[in-house]
This record gives structure tokens, C-alpha cells and sequence, in this order.
């Protein structure tokens, strides 16, 4: 059968609600959701397996963000087919893959890592793998309350299975962290199978259709080659044969980093798309007093809480874009025994994850913020997306522990630019900072990018000092490194920063000459809108460390000002090009239509509350104290 995804999925009923999921309890919510994932499964299954085939070449990801609408929360499938599989698919043997990986396979699995007592220090995790050459097995334990797991999405009710990370036991060695897929609920009845204790961990921010879950085991035995075998083995005698690389492990975190920077342009660009409708429908208050009021578009203070959103949106679809082929091109090398680029691929993703989640949170807000009383309303849904995109500031690694990451990796360099030591091309400018080889400030895109390559050089320089310093005041390394870690993590902000701007404008110029002039000329305007934003938000930074002056910084604020100009006729249409569906941003504000009042009244209506003229707490609890004070 031939399809359009998006026809196909908006014409399947159960999919879409009556009733607006807010007024649903906990429990019905899981349950609506469920049942919607099951449908969406089925969907996925067919397309992989070529049943159907579809018009629009644009799936799964298509699947993937119409689904957005379909549950207005989260897929309780996610981590299934997000991490389960893919894990599977990176990690597991060619056998095991084979074994595993069925489309008709009854496994509903999950990701399980953190624990009550760990997460971000992974290497503390308590959950142990013992093996037991007798019977070639692995036994599975919880030693303690800290060593549950906590948090997997999908763990709650849904799964049967799970990957679970623990430390490898053999003969009384810990090997440290490995992967094991467990089967943890009866594939028949569902009921969680002897040694098995699992349940769900309740509301939360969002994510409350996750079916996030805890999980503990009690001498819980698998065979041994449900050990993910792919980088590492251990053979039927209990040798342990080592990965090339001990991190190999820690590549779905890797890949997941990667996947969420283009999902959360995605949210951007929903959150962009709603504001910005809403602020040209909304008018309130004339400009000059004469005149009618304005679409509150028009202000210029409201433009530069939107654009920003819209360039950012465009700046993280490039950006996630440019770092999945390089985990594709570093995939491969893998594959070939090689893992110089790993490290790179790593800090990279850790800074550009750290700070695309934190961008994304706080400019989700504003976009709330700009849309007045209205935005927090939930049918805006501008609250639903701000508590989706405020937890990926946690999850998959959190913003301050990856920002340090990065930073171990800019040291190293730092170190063998004091140390005039050869360094790779993309760091040539540390030994142009110490060298003071400082460039005239230039007022342009590329001066702005080699300002923000000098605020990363002295902000590196500055962390890197205090760490020595620390250390010739007799501290141990990691005490020092923990006292320098404000200006560490500045480093790495400032890190990232530079790579978006310098990412985003190359790849820009280059899509310029691919399409229409008047096309390019708006893609430049929105690329040059972020540069010059980010110098005046850093203009401090810019003055401690580069050659700009009070003048330059000045002009900026004037070309800024006048780019907010140039994009306003644009700016409804650069949303409209996002091309997101109605029922994909649920909301009473972003419609296509306009028609914000009239939706907002519609949705009211729905309100449980006012199905009754007179509420039936009227009588209980309002009317005997009012009428007895009348009396
Ligand atoms: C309809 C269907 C469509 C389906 C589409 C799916 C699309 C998916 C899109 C995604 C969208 C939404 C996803 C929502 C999912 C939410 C689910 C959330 C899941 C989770 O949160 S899982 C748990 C994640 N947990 C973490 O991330 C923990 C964070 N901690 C760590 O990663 C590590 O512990 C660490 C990075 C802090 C390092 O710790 P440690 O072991 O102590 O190491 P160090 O001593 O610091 O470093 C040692 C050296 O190793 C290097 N290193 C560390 N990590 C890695 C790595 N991953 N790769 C390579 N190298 C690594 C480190 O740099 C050090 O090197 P050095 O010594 O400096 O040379
Ligand atoms: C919505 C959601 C979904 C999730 N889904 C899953 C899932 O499917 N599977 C799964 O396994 N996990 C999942 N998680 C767990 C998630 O990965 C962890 O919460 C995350 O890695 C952060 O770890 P933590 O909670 O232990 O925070 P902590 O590490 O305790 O962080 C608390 C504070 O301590 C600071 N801190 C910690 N260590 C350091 C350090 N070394 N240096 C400086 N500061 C430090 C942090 O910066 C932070 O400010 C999910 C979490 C959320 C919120």
C-alpha cells in the first residue's frame, strides 16, 4: 500500500482526542497514551518491514514528529524504539542482532542506567553483574535501596525487557561497566517474573505519559551471551575479552546527545511558530497615540524575544545536522579500529547538547513569556513544550557534568599551547592568544566569530591558570580542578558558542549559492540576527578578551536593530516554513487560521467544570457559609 504519513496518521481516529489530555487522571493518561503508542507502533512496524510504503520520503522521522501532536506529551514508546533498539543495533553482536532485533520480536523494551543514588557518575553505579561459570550465567543484583534503577522511561507498566547497565563481575574482578538485555516481565501475562520488583515513580514536570519506572533485582539470573557482545566479550570460561575502547560503552549516550539537538530545534521551531502567529493576530495598544492598535509584532522589544527564537531554531537544525554526519563518519572509522576522533566527537556533543537544551528551554519561555496571560494557558501549549524541552537540560547527561566534560578536552589543548607544542588546525588560535596575535575587530559575521574564538582562548587560558594555581598551592588535581570549575564551565559555554556561530554562518553562506537570491538573502539576515544577538549578549566578554570597542559594540547594536526590521515582513512567513501541522502544535494561539479568540472560547468550553450551570460544591460547601452570613 502506498501512503502519505501525515494523511495516514491524522485519518486514524483513535490517535486523536476528545477530550484535552489535561482533564485526564494520571493513570487515564498513561492509558490514552498506551494505547495511542501501540497504534504508532504498528504504523512503524509496517513501514519497516515495507508493508506499507510511503509518497513523502520523509519518515520515520516524519512518524517521529507528527508524534508530537498524536500525544501532546511523550511516546511511553520512546526509549523503546529511541535507545532499546538502536543500543541494540550499535552494541550487540552480529548474532545477537539477528536474534533480537525481529520486527515481530514480543521484547517492549527500555534503557536502564541511573539509579536513586547515581546518575550523573556513572562509574558509581551499584547494580551488579556477577558471572557464574556453572551454569553460564550472569546474575543480576540490587545490593541496595541507592542501587534501584530510577527514571527509564517506559520501565513503569510497558516493558517486558530492558538493557540494563551494571558492573561485571568475573571471579572477583570488577571489568566496570557492561550492557545486558534482562527479561523482566512474562511475555504472556505481563507480571513481572521471580526476583523481578518494578513499578513507576509517578507525576513529574512533564513526561507524564513516559511511564518512567524504578526497577530492582534480586539474584536475577540471564544467560551470559545476553551480554551486549559487540565491543566486548566474555567467553564460556569467564575470559574477558577487552573493547578497544573502554568508552564504546557510553555510545548510545553519545548518539542520543547528537539525536536531541535536532529535536530540540524541533521544539523551537513549535514554540517560534505559536508566538510568533500569535503576536501578528494579538493587538494591543496603539505605537503613536493616533492611531489604531498595533499587532504586538510590531514592537521592536517583542521582535527580539522572536527572531532569536526563529534563528535558533534554524541554527540547531543546521548544527544537529553537521554533528550527525560526523557521528556518522566517526561510526564508520570505529568500525574500522580506529578511535582518534572519538574524543573530539565527545566533547563536542557534550557542549552542543549542554547548551542546545539550555538555549532551548529558555527561549521556549520566552516565547511563553511573549504571549502574555494567554501562553500560560496549557492550550497554548507552550507550557507542555517548555516542561518537555526543560528536562533535556537533565537527561542524557547533565548541562554543568557534559560542559565539564568538554572542558577536560579544551585543557588538553590549552596545556600543549603553553607548552608550545604542535596543535590541531581548529586550535591554531590558542597559540595565536598567547602569542598575542590579535586580530583588528571586524563589525561582521567573521569578526565576530574570531571574537568569540578569543573570548573561548582567554576564557581557557583564565581556567587553566587558576587550575595551576590551585595545584602549586599543593591541591590534588581533582580538588583543583573542582575549585576552577566555575570559569571551566564558562569555557565551555563559550566553546560551544563559537561553534554555533561559526557552524551556522559557513554553512549558511554555502546553502546561499543553492537556493532563490531573495530566499538567501533571508537565510543571511536570520544567520547574521544570531551572530550579532550573541556579540551584544557576550559584548562583556567581548571587551575583556578581543580588540572590540565601545564603538564597534555601538554599530552592532544598530545593524542588530535594523536586521529586526529586515526580518518583520518575513517573520510570519519564516514560521509558516517550518510547516507544522495544526494538530502537531495543539494550540489554541499558533493556529494556522488565526482564529485565537474563538479556539481559546472552544477549548473553555471543554472545561469539566463548567458541564453544570451550578457545581454541585455550590451546595456542599459554598452556599452554608454564604447564606449563613446572609442570615
Ligand atoms: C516514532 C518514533 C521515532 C523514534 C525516533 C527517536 C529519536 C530520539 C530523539 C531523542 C529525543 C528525545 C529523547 C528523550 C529521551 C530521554 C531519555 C533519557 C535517557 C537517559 O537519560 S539515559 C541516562 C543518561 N545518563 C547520562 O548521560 C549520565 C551522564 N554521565 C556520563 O555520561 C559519564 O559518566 C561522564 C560523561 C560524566 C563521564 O564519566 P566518567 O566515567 O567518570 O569519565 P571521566 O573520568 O570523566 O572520563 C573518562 C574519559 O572518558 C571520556 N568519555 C566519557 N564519556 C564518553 C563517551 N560517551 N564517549 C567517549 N568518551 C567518553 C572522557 O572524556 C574522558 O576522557 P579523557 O580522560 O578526558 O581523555
Ligand atoms: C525526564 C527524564 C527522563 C529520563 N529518562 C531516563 C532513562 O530513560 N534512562 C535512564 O537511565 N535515565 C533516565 N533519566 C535520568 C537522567 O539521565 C539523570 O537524571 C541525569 O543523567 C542526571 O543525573 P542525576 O539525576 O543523578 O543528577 P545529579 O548528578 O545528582 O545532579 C545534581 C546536581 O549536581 C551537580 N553535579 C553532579 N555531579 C557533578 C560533578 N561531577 N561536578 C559538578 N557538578 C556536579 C549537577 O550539575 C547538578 O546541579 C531521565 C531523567 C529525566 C529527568
Amino acid at each position: 500500500m502506498m501512503i502519505h504519513t501525515n494523511n495516514y496518521i491524522l485519518n486514524i481516529k483513535e490517535l486523536w482526542d476528545d477530550v484535552p489530555e489535561e482533564y485526564l487522571s494520571h493513570k487515564e493518561r498513561y492509558e490514552n497514551a498506551i494505547k495511542k503508542a501501540f497504534i504508532v507502533l504498528k504504523v512503524l512496524r509496517q513501514l519497516h518491514t515495507g508493508n506499507i510504503q510511503i509518497t513523502d520520503h520523509r519518515t520515520p522521522t516524519n512518524v517521529y514528529s507528527i508524534q508530537d501532536g498524536i500525544f501532546r506529551n511523550v511516546n511511553p514508546l520512546l526509549i523503546h524504539i529511541g535507545l532499546f533498539w538502536s543500543t541494540i543495533a550499535a552494541q550487540a553482536s552480529t548474532e545477537q542482532q539477528a536474534e533480537w532485533l525481529q520486527p515481530d520480536s514480543s521484547m517492549i523494551g527500555t534503557y536502564v542506567q541511573t539509579e536513586l543514588g547515581h546518575g550523573s557518575f556513572i562509574r558509581g553505579i551499584e547494580t551488579t553483574a556477577t558471572y557464574d561459570s556453572t551454569t553460564d550465567e550472569f546474575i543480576l543484583h540490587t545490593p541496595r535501596l541507592s542501587a534501584y534503577k530510577w527514571w527509564p522511561g517506559g520501565l513503569g507498566n510497558t516493558a517486558n525487557a530492558c538493557l540494563v547497565m551494571a558492573q561485571l563481575y568475573i571471579n572477583g574482578t570488577c571489568h566496570g561497566l557492561h550492557i545486558f538485555l534482562a527479561q523482566i516481565r512474562d511475555f504472556d501475562t505481563h507480571k513481572p517474573l521471580p526476583g523481578i520488583k518494578v513499578g513507576e515513580i509517578g507525576p513529574k514536570m512533564g513526561f507524564n505519559t513516559a511511564d518512567n519506572g524504578f526497577l530492582g533485582f534480586d539474584n536475577h539470573r540471564i544467560p551470559r551471551t545476553n551480554m551486549l557482545m559487540k565491543n566486548v566479550q566474555v567467553l564460556r570460561d569467564g575470559t574477558y575479552v577487552k573493547p578497544k575502547h573502554d568508552k564504546l560503552t557510553y555510545g548510545s549516550m553519545l548518539l542520543t546527545r547528537v539525536t536531541l539537538i535536532s529535536d530540540l530545534a524541533y521544539q523551537l521551531s513549535k514554540a517560534a511558530t505559536i508566538a510568533v502567529r500569535y503576536s501578528a493576530v494579538r493587538r494591543q495598544s496603539p505605537i503613536k497615540s493616533n492611531e489604531p492598535e498595533r499587532q504586538i509584532l510590531d514592537f521592536v522589544s517583542q521582535q527580539h524575544k522572536l527572531f532569536i527564537t526563529i534563528a535558533s531554531s534554524h541554527v540547531y537544525r543546521v548544527v544537529g545536522l553537521w554533528m550527525w554526519n560526523s557521528h556518522k563518519r566517526v561510526t564508520a572509522d570505529i568500525h574500522e579500529g580506529n578511535m582518534g576522533q572519538l574524543p573530539e566527537l565527545h566533547a563536542l556533543a557534550c557542549c552542543l547538547k549542554a547548551i542546545s537544551s539550555r538555549d532551548a528551554s529558555a527561549l521556549v519561555e520566552q516565547c511563553r513569556l511573549a504571549c502574555g496571560g494567554h501562553g500560560y494557558m496549557m492550550a497554548s501549549n507552550l507550557p507542555q513544550i517548555y516542561a518537555y524541552t526543560t528536562a533535556a537540560v537533565t537527561y542524557e547527561g547533565e548541562y554543568t557534568v557534559l560542559l565539564l566534560q568538554t572542558a577536560r578536552y579544551l585543557v588538553k589543548f590549552w596545556r600543549l599551547a603553553a607548552e608550545h607544542k604542535p596543535l590541531p588546525q581548529n586550535f591554531a588560535y590558542f597559540e595565536d592568544y598567547i602569542k598575542k596575535n590579535f586580530e583588528q575587530w571586524r563589525n561582521s559575521p567573521e569578526g565576530i566569530i574570531e571574537g568569540f574564538k578569543a573570548i573561548v582562548a582567554g576564557k581557557t587560558k583564565a581556567a587553566y591558570d587558576t587550575l595551576q594555581c590551585n595545584l602549586r598551592n599543593g591541591r590534588e588535581f581533582e580538588e583543583a580542578w573542582n575549585m576552577a570549575s566555575v570559569q571551566l564551565t564558562n569555557a565551555s559555554e563559550a566553546y560551544a558558542r563559537s561553534l554555533l556561530c561559526e557552524v551556522f554562518w559557513k554553512e549558511t553562506v554555502q546553502l546561499s549559492t543553492k537556493v532563490s537570491k531573495s530566499l538567501a538573502i533571508v537565510l543571511e539576515q536570520l544567520a547574521e540576527l544570531y551572530l550579532m544577538y550573541w556579540a551584544l549578549e557576550k559584548h562583556g566578554d567581548l571587551l575583556l578578551y578581543s580588540t572590540i570597542s565601545r564603538n564597534d559594540i555601538e554599530a552592532l547594536q544598530s545593524r542588530y536593530e535594523e536586521l529586526l526590521a529586515l526580518i518583520r515582513p518575513n517573520a510570519v512567513g519564516l514560521v509558516d516554513a517550518f510547516d507544522i501541522r495544526d494538530e502537531v502544535l495543539c494550540s489554541t494561539l499558533g493556529a494556522y487560521d488565526g482564529r485565537v479568540y474563538e479556539r481559546m472560547m472552544e477549548e473553555a468550553s471543554k472545561s469539566p467544570l463548567n458541564e453544570d450551570v451550578v457545581n454541585e460544591s455550590f451546595h456542599k460547601y459554598i452556599r452554608p457559609v454564604t447564606m449563613k452570613n446572609k442570615l
